[in-house]
């Protein structure tokens, strides 16, 4: 589904990616691991067109999407829950939901309002409270909720868990694991090996802007020595 092919990128004169690839398949969970600063949100950007390539490619089911502007890419059903959820502080969760609603792809059963309410009981008791008056965990669920409004059929989580109570996490992974029983694909950028690894299919480290292992969930868990020198703070 996405192809991301020797992609270099830079911010001015300071190149932070530097050949980066993977790719996911429909129906995938895939993370993106490794420590701070590597260039996992930078690789992220770089896919949904917020970042102009220096080289590679990005493809999206076969096409190349990498040079489209963000608002094209969105529409070809990338959805993003952003680092630090950037959720509008001054409009009400239903306006933030609802401001982000398409469905571009006509796909057969989208997601709504309702649906979404459904999805996620806390959002519909906080319909009418602004951004700003929210939990946490509400935040992040609102970020989710609006992503998924847009009706992706691929979905980028940046750090969807920072910064949230233990007990929060849970409820958001359990949310999680259902958008995976749709067959939702799914990126997640994170760094927290054991709870991806109980849900994710494959996983790719980054370093220093270019992926330097990857592989699949039993072969992560296995090798603790790549664990150590690529993942341990
Ligand atoms: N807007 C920016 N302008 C300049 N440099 C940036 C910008 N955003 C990120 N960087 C730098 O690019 C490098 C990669 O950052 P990036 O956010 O992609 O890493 P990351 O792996 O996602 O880490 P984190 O988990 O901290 O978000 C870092 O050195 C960072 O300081």
């Amino acid at each position: 589904m996405l192809e991301v092919e020797n992609v270099e990128a830079s911010y001015g004169s300071s190149q932070v990616l530097f050949g980066m690839s993977f790719h996911v398949n429909p129906g995938e969970v895939v993370t993106l691991m490794g420590r701070n600063g590597m260039g996992k949100t930078t690789t992220i950007s770089s896919v949904m067109g917020l970042l102009k390539l220096k080289a590679g490619t990005v493809r999206l089911n076969g096409e190349v999407v990498s040079g489209l502007p963000p608002h094209r890419i969105a529409r070809l059903g990338v959805g993003i829950v952003p680092e630090g959820r950037r959720i509008f502080p001054n409009l009400t969760v239903r306006e933030n939901l609802l401001m982000a609603a398409a469905n571009h792809r006509k796909v057969r059963e989208p997601w709504t309002l309702n649906r979404v309410i459904d999805f996620f009981p806390r959002l519909g008791e906080r319909l009418h409270n602004g951004g700003n008056q929210l939990s946490g965990g509400e935040q992040q669920m609102l970020a989710i909720g609006r992503a998924l409004m847009t009706n992706p059929q691929l979905l980028v989580l940046d750090e969807a868990m920072e910064g949230l109570a233990p007990i929060v996490r849970d409820e958001i992974w359990a949310r999680l694991h259902e958008l995976k029983k749709t067959g939702l694909t799914l990126i997640l950028v994170d760094k927290e090996v054991e709870s991806l690894a109980g849900f994710a299919d494959r996983h790719y480290i980054v370093e220093k802007g270019e992926v330097v292992w990857e592989g699949d969930t039993p072969r992560l868990l296995s090798d603790e020595e790549s664990r150590m020198r690529y993942l341990s703070v």
